[in-house]
């Protein structure tokens, strides 16, 4: 039987998942966490992901060649997700660190940023409004404003200051400002070497971080005419009219990322 051809773009879904499903030795699907597969909460620490999306990533990773989480939480906050989920690769700190034999191996040029960015936390503690959530994340500090959305201007002011100050790189997302230590990695760059030797590649994101991931899928595409990339936003009222503009198809919610899949695992 002749093979599917590569789907074009615009794309039909429909053609999409026949050419995934025909191609799915060699497909990875990418998802991000935060408001792809879990909804979005005030706590960061209060998140879950909805409850289809366990059996659904299970079941995808036993129907294609591999399932991978790209998010900006570290390592440990996503196994304590996803502690069932054996088969499926987690990249945290959008790619500083990767699970990896049983264990977190974090990039070696982050390592020095731990005390700094200790010290940052504090110090965010102290002079930010009390409004302000700080999230510690070991290499990186968060610094949540979704409960005092008046504040966004303190906090990008204040954060700027300090990645001047110490040297550090800004990352903007949905009411947060995070700070990162200045290594070169990015969610772009763990979706370039991971789709090195695909055929196939699915990337599911809400936020800016996820525009550089569905830019390197287009990257392979212009290199490799085999290759076919799908990226796919999820809607929000904070970036999806940017997120949802370079993607080739955006879905409602979280729900709708787990119902997606459901129906598209009918294909296969
Ligand atoms: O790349 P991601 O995994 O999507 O990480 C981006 C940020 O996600 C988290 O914050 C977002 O979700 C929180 C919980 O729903 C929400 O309260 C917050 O407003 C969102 O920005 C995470 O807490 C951050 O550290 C990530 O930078």
């Amino acid at each position: 039987m002749a093979q599917t051809p590569r789907p074009t773009h615009p794309l039909s879904i429909d053609e999409a998942w026949a050419f995934t499903a025909d191609h799915a030795s060699s497909t990875t699907f990418f998802f991000d966490f935060d408001g792809v597969l879990s909804p979005v909460t005030d706590d960061p620490d209060a998140s879950q992901p909805v409850s289809a999306v366990p059996g659904v990533l299970e079941r995808l990773a036993e129907s294609v060649q591999r399932v991978a989480i790209v998010s900006a939480r570290p390592v440990s906050f996503l196994r304590s997700r996803f502690a069932s989920l054996e088969r499926v690769d987690l990249y945290g700190l959008y790619g500083l660190e990767v699970w990896h034999e049983g264990q977190v191996v974090t990039e070696p040029a982050a390592e020095p940023w731990v005390p700094a960015m200790a010290e940052l936390a504090e110090r965010a503690r102290a002079e930010l409004p009390s409004s302000i959530l700080i999230e510690y994340k070991r290499l990186s500090v968060a610094l949540h404003y979704r409960t005092a959305p008046g504040e966004a201007s303190t906090v990008e002011r204040w954060g700027h200051e300090q990645a001047e100050r110490l040297g550090l790189r800004i990352q903007a997302g949905r009411m947060v400002v995070e700070l990162k230590p200045p290594v070169d990695q990015d969610k772009g760059m763990v979706i370039t070497e991971g789709v090195r030797n695909a055929g196939c590649a699915w990337y599911f994101g809400d936020d800016m971080s996820d525009i550089k991931a569905f830019d390197a899928l287009r990257a392979r595409e212009a290199v490799d005419p085999a290759f076919f990339g799908v990226a796919v936003a999820v809607a929000n009222p904070e970036t999806g009219a940017e997120v949802s503009s370079a993607a080739d198809l955006t879905l409602e919610s979280p729900d709708e990322v787990a119902s997606f899949l459901s129906r598209g695992l009918e294909r296969f």
